[in-house]
């Protein structure tokens, strides 16, 4: 592109204006849309479009999560891909902060400029310094508030040179964009409210509504997670009684408060009872609660957690841990909403929403005698099943972006990221710990690579090694040896089923390196499992 030329406009194409405004519809296809347009339309080899959240100043209706002003990202290009999962604390950064901070239009820091970048080490194959560059921030209001901000980078000085007036209009338009999402999405809000109609005089504080909410969804999440997220806010909006079931660690108590964030419930209580923790001899006093002189102790009257949750929702996690005696009362509740008191034969109606969690397979447990079929039917109504991190493909690195964007705060570094191997390994381990495992090996990782070596300007560039996952770059760098090498083609198919021919030589390969292992292959091929499968049997590979 002509390095002077002044466009004025977006200079938008009718069709590329339809389709973006037809994205609307679907924001999470909005944004990465807005962007891969601007990178055809604008001299830029990287772009972000980030979000406030938090802090006094920051954002939207609705942004609770806690007092420390940070952007988050919603679509970026020409970044690495655990760049969606970071967030960018306005205090940390300060180009953001001066983009964010009152600038009247588009913010340009010289490639001389002194102040980090907050892309430094994120832009692949560019080392760990961001050196000669150009970089250039808009700031986006909605409403007359702060919303987010835009970011473009160049990698060499001067390239937006003439382009200001352009990436101004570019703004623009991101900032009408966001502001009918941000007014549907407040319509939506306002249809599901329910009205305050309870005193709750809860111990708890009522949930922070958007608490959990984006930490379970990074933007650009994988189909599998995708799925699970538009079934989480279908069925957040009824009352219906949910089972989240999945293995250990993959984040079904972030899917509870997504589903009582997304719900008419919100701005009531959300109460928490680890099933497994309760002390036998008190479950149905902490559920039911007790009244005075029921059992020696109990000195007053007291609310259970039922009562606690009245016009709200009641998380029942590791259900499948329930006493038999405990389920019994359960039932009652679940059926009609009745509870009674230990010690009292008085009932109680409460209005509580019922969401229950377990990493057992309760319908074993049912079969074999320990979890009672009733109760099961009844929690199970609505069964929503949070998919491991080895089905999700890259949501791995996108979800390390947000461990190593906390690590990289707590070390104080100026950038904390991973190597393209520790990429590699982390996209075919397993993970049977799940996000939770995803954590602690980012978390003991960074620790040992800040004590094994100095970081390097700042920055500390995590290897295999440092993530105990050695055994997996090993199994990736094995060069293609067992494997028969990939023949060459005769030279007379036609396009297309040469083209067939290659993928179905490159799936049997990654199958015989993975040892059949589907999930595995498909991480490898960068594909979701049930794409591949597809793939798979259009190319007649399996039935
Ligand atoms: N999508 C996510 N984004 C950020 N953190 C996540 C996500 N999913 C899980 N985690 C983190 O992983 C850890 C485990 O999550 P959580 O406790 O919700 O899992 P779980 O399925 O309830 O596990 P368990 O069955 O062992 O109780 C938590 O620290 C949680 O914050």
């Amino acid at each position: 592109m002509d390095n002077g030329a002044v466009i004025p406009t977006t200079a938008l194409a009718p069709d590329e204006a339809a389709t973006l405004l037809r994205a609307l519809e679907e924001p999470a296809r909005l944004w990465p849309l807005l962007l891969d347009l601007m990178v055809r339309h604008l001299p830029c080899d990287a772009c972000a479009l980030l979000r406030h959240e938090g802090g006094a100043g920051g954002g939207q209706e609705g942004a609770g999560g806690g007092d420390e002003a940070l952007l988050v990202p919603l679509a970026t290009r020409g970044l690495s891909p655990d760049t969606l999962g970071r967030r960018f604390p306005l205090d940390d950064h300060p180009r953001l902060r001066a983009i964010a901070g009152g600038a009247a239009g588009p913010l340009r820091f010289p490639a001389d400029c002194d102040l980090p970048d907050p892309y430094d080490g994120l832009i692949p194959d560019q080392g760990d310094r961001l050196h000669v560059h150009d970089c250039i921030g808009a700031p986006l209001a909605v409403d007359g508030r702060p919303w987010g901000v835009l970011t473009l980078d160049a990698l060499n000085a001067g390239r937006f040179d003439g382009w200001e007036e352009a990436i101004a209009a570019w703004a623009r338009l991101a900032e009408a964009l966001a502001a009918t999402v941000e007014s549907r999405a407040a319509a939506v809000r306002q249809a599901t409210m329910r009205p305050p109609a309870f005193d709750h005089q809860a111990e708890q504080q009522p949930a922070d509504p958007r608490a959990g909410a984006d930490m379970l969804a990074p933007p650009g999440a994988s189909p599998a997670m995708a799925a699970l997220l538009a079934e989480i806010d279908t069925v957040a909006a009824s009352d219906l009684v949910v089972l989240v079931l999945g293995e250990t660690g993959v984040g079904k108590e972030l899917v509870a408060h997504r589903l009582h964030a997304r719900s008419g419930r919100s701005a009531g209580p959300l109460v928490q009872v680890n099933c497994a923790a309760l002390p036998e001899a008190l479950v149905e006093s902490e559920l039911f609660g007790h009244v005075r002189g029921a059992f020696s102790g109990a000195l007053a009257d007291r609310r259970g957690k039922f009562e606690l949750a009245d016009g709200g929702t009641l998380f029942l996690d590791e259900v499948g841990e329930l006493p038999a005696a405990a389920q019994a009362k359960m039932l009652r509740a679940l059926q009609n909403g009745e509870i009674q008191r230990v010690g009292s034969d008085r009932n109680i109606t409460v209005d509580v929403r019922v969401v229950a969690a377990t990493n057992r397979d309760l319908a074993t447990e049912v079969r074999e005698g320990r979890f009672r079929a009733d109760v099961y039917h009844r929690l199970s109504v609505y069964p929503l099943r949070v998919p491991p991190l080895r089905d999700r493909g890259a949501d791995v690195l996108r979800l390390a972006g947000l461990f190593l964007e906390r690590n990289r705060a707590r070390l104080g570094l100026r950038n904390l990221r991973l190597s393209a191997g520790a990429e590699r390994c982390m996209l075919v381990y397993p993970w049977p710990g799940n996000v939770r495992e995803l954590e602690h090996a980012i978390g003991r990782g960074a620790i040992r690579a800040r004590v094994a070596r100095p970081p390097d300007g700042g920055v500390l560039t995590l290897t295999p090694v440092d993530l105990g996952l050695e055994d997996g770059e090993a199994a990736v760098a094995t060069p293609a040896a067992e494997p028969p090498p990939l023949v060459p083609l005769p030279g007379v198919l036609p396009l297309r089923e040469a083209t067939e021919e290659v993928q179905r030589r490159l799936i049997q390969d990654r199958l015989q390196r993975h040892g059949g292992n589907w999930a595995q292959a498909a991480r490898s091929l960068g594909l979701d499992r049930s794409n591949l499968f597809r793939l798979a049997r259009r190319l007649g590979l399996r039935e």
